[in-house]
C-alpha cells in the first residue's frame, strides 16, 4: 500500500485536496483524530482541562472551547509545546492503527492528512509526499476570510507552523493553489490518483497484489522508503 503524505500551511488548500483525494483512496485525517482525542472523557482531556482550567470550556461546562484554547496556544509558544506534547502521541497511535486497518483491507494507497507531517516526522514513512502551497498574501486572505480572524490571530497561527520553503523543500509533488480556484485544486489533485491516468502516482494493482501475498517484499518496500526520506534529509 503506497502511503500519501499531504501536508501544507494553514489554510493553503490542503483540506480541499484531501477531498478530492478522499474520491480514490481513504484518508486519515489528523485533524479529525485531533479533535476525537480531545472528547470528554478522553485522556488527553483531562489531561488539557487539568493544565489550561476551567477557562477553555465551552457554555456547557464539557465540551472544549476551542476558540480559546486556540487563542492561548497560538499566542505562547510554551503553552503550545504543552499542549502537542499531550496530544500529538494519542494522534499519531490513533492514525498510524487506522492506516493499518486499511492495509489489512487491501487498499491500494491510503493519504495520511497532516498538517504537520514534517514536524511529527511522519514523512518519514510516505512513499510520496504531497505539498500544498499559495502565496502568502492568498494564505493570509484565505484564512482570515474562513476562519473570520483579525490580522493578529491568523499571523500568529501561520508562525505557529514551519516556513513553506522548509516544507516545500520535502515535496515530491507541489500543489500550488495560488492561481487556482477551488474546482481547479481539485482537478489538478485528481489528475494525481485517478487510476490509469498519465500523471497517476496510484502503484500498479499486480505490485499491490505482490505485497500482500508476499510479505517480506512488502516489508523491504517499506524500509526502502524509510531508508530513502532519511537520505534525503541530509
Ligand atoms: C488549538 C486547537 C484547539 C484549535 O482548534 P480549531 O478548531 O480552532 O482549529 P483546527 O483544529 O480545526 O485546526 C486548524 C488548523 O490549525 C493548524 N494547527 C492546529 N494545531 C496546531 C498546532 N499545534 N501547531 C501548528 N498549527 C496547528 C493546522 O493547520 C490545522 O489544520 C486545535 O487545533 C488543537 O487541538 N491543536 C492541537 C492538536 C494539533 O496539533 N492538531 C493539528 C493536527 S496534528
Ligand atoms: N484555489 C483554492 N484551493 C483551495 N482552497 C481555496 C482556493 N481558493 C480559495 N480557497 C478557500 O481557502 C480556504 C482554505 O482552504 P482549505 O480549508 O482547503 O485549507 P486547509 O489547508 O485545509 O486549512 P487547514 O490547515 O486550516 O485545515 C477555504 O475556505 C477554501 O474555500
Amino acid at each position: 500500500m503506497l502511503l500519501i503524505g499531504l501536508t501544507g500551511g494553514i489554510a493553503m488548500g490542503k483540506s480541499t485536496a484531501s477531498k478530492a483525494l478522499g474520491e480514490w483512496v481513504p484518508v486519515v485525517d489528523a485533524d479529525v483524530v485531533a479533535r476525537e482525542v480531545v472528547e470528554p472523557g478522553e485522556a488527553a482531556y483531562k489531561e488539557i482541562v487539568e493544565y489550561f482550567g476551567q477557562d477553555i470550556l465551552g457554555p456547557d461546562g464539557k465540551s472544549l472551547d476551542r476558540a480559546a484554547l486556540g487563542r492561548r496556544v497560538f499566542a505562547d509558544p510554551e503553552a503550545r509545546r504543552v499542549l502537542n506534547g499531550m496530544t500529538h502521541p494519542r494522534i499519531r497511535r490513533r492514525m498510524l492503527r487506522r492506516v493499518l486497518g486499511h492495509y489489512l483491507q487491501g487498499a491500494r494507497a491510503c493519504v495520511l492528512d497532516v498538517p504537520l507531517l514534517f514536524e511529527a516526522g511522519l514523512d518519514a514513512l510516505c512513499g510520496v509526499v504531497i505539498v500544498v502551497h499559495c502565496d502568502a498574501e492568498k494564505q493570509m486572505e484565505r484564512l482570515r476570510t474562513r476562519d473570520e480572524l483579525d490580522e493578529e490571530m491568523a499571523r500568529s497561527k501561520i508562525a505557529a507552523q514551519m516556513a513553506p520553503e522548509d516544507r516545500l523543500r520535502g515535496a515530491d509533488l507541489i500543489l500550488d493553489t495560488s492561481d487556482l480556484t477551488v474546482e481547479g485544486t481539485r482537478e489538478r489533485t485528481r489528475s494525481w490518483i485517478v487510476p490509469g491516468g498519465s500523471q497517476s502516482i496510484l502503484p500498479s494493482v499486480w505490485w499491490v497484489r505482490v505485497c500482500r501475498f508476499i510479505p517480506p517484499i512488502a516489508l523491504i518496500s517499506a524500509l526502502w522508503t524509510l531508508l530513502s526520506r532519511r537520505w534525503r534529509r541530509f
